[in-house]
């Protein structure tokens, strides 16, 4: 499959990538973003800890975990339904949240996280295999939030704003915010197994925006299915988003990034918000679950 979004490598100076990264920010809304920080084995780890949560975790201890409204949980099959007028997502889910990016601190309680007194049982726990791994869980969204602010850095430059700061600054690291660090499994479904009465399997997430600032993915190799909306009204004009390597030895692919509702209000349409979806057909050949590790960027609750 051939590329069609850009690479932009932020490991160099900030003039250098400033207008290639605004150019595909609006034209497309969506962007790899290379010259990360994260290695191939850290996020093969991180995939490995998502399989053993999804696979290994008996469905009654995965729904103690259930999603709540503060957005923070476990979704279990089809609760989700991305697209109102589609069938809902089959597909698996555990959100991270109330994370504090300056301690490393997530899924404190509620009342923690906005700093008040309380004596009851953290609602917001976490399940013991995910648990296991905290400290590296809580690495892993500290590097992906200073990875963001680079990002808004760069674009702020493209843009021209005056103050380089004026985005970061509303998303100060150790303010509470909606951010999310999401785990996804989309199960391998086979073509007899396919319920057409109660769900479409092969839509996996129904086409939708992101709603925050932006969002940062990590796809593994040979589990495509991301797709964006690449007309400006075409329902048909879906553009696969490809599998492309890192071009420094021992990194992890380039991140895909893309910019949600949020920024595209604040910029007055600039930025744009692309609608995209997770899709694939029951004929296609598939061997295996599509993983998927998605970091949604929210400003500071205050704004
Ligand atoms: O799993 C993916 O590739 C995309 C997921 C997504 O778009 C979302 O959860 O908002
Ligand atoms: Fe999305």
């Amino acid at each position: 499959m051939s590329n069609p979004l850009t690479v932009v490598d932020i490991s160099k100076p900030i003039a250098s990538i400033s207008e290639s990264l605004l150019e595909a920010a609006q034209k497309q809304g969506f962007l790899f973003v290379d010259g990360h920080d994260f290695s191939q084995d850290e996020v093969d780890a991180l995939f490995e800890i998502s399989r053993q949560f999804f696979t290994e975790t008996p469905v009654d201890i995965k729904s103690q975990y259930a999603i709540r409204s503060n957005n923070i949980g476990y979704t279990h099959f089809t609760n989700e339904q991305l697209d109102p007028n589609k069938a809902r997502d089959y597909k698996e889910a555990f959100n991270f949240g109330n994370i504090n990016f300056k301690t490393g601190a997530f899924n404190q309680s509620d009342a923690e996280f906005y700093g008040q007194e309380s004596n009851e049982a953290n609602e917001n726990a976490v399940p013991p295999i995910l648990e296991s791994h905290r400290e590296f869980i809580s690495r892993t969204t500290q590097k992906l939030h200073t990875t963001a602010m680079r990002i808004l850095k760069v674009m702020s430059k493209g843009l021209k704003v005056e103050d380089p700061e004026f985005f970061t600054t509303k998303h100060r690291s150790d303010q509470p915010s909606g951010c999310v660090f999401r785990m996804l499994r989309y199960p391998l479904v086979r073509d007899d197994q396919i319920d057409t009465q109660g769900y479409d399997a092969t839509i996996r997430a129904g086409a939708h925006t992101d709603y925050g600032s932006l969002t940062l993915l990590f796809q593994r190799q040979d589990q495509q299915g991301l797709e964006l909306q690449a007309g400006e009204s075409s329902e048909e004009d879906w553009v696969g988003v490809p599998f492309v390597k890192s071009r420094y030895a021992g990194k992890a692919p380039p991140l895909v990034v893309n910019f949600g509702d949020l920024l595209s209000y604040w910029t007055n349409g600039v930025l744009k918000s692309t609608l995209h979806r997770v899709k694939f057909s029951p004929g296609e050949t598939r061997e295996h679950d599509r993983y998927s590790i998605v970091f949604f960027v929210h400003p500071e609750n205050a704004y």
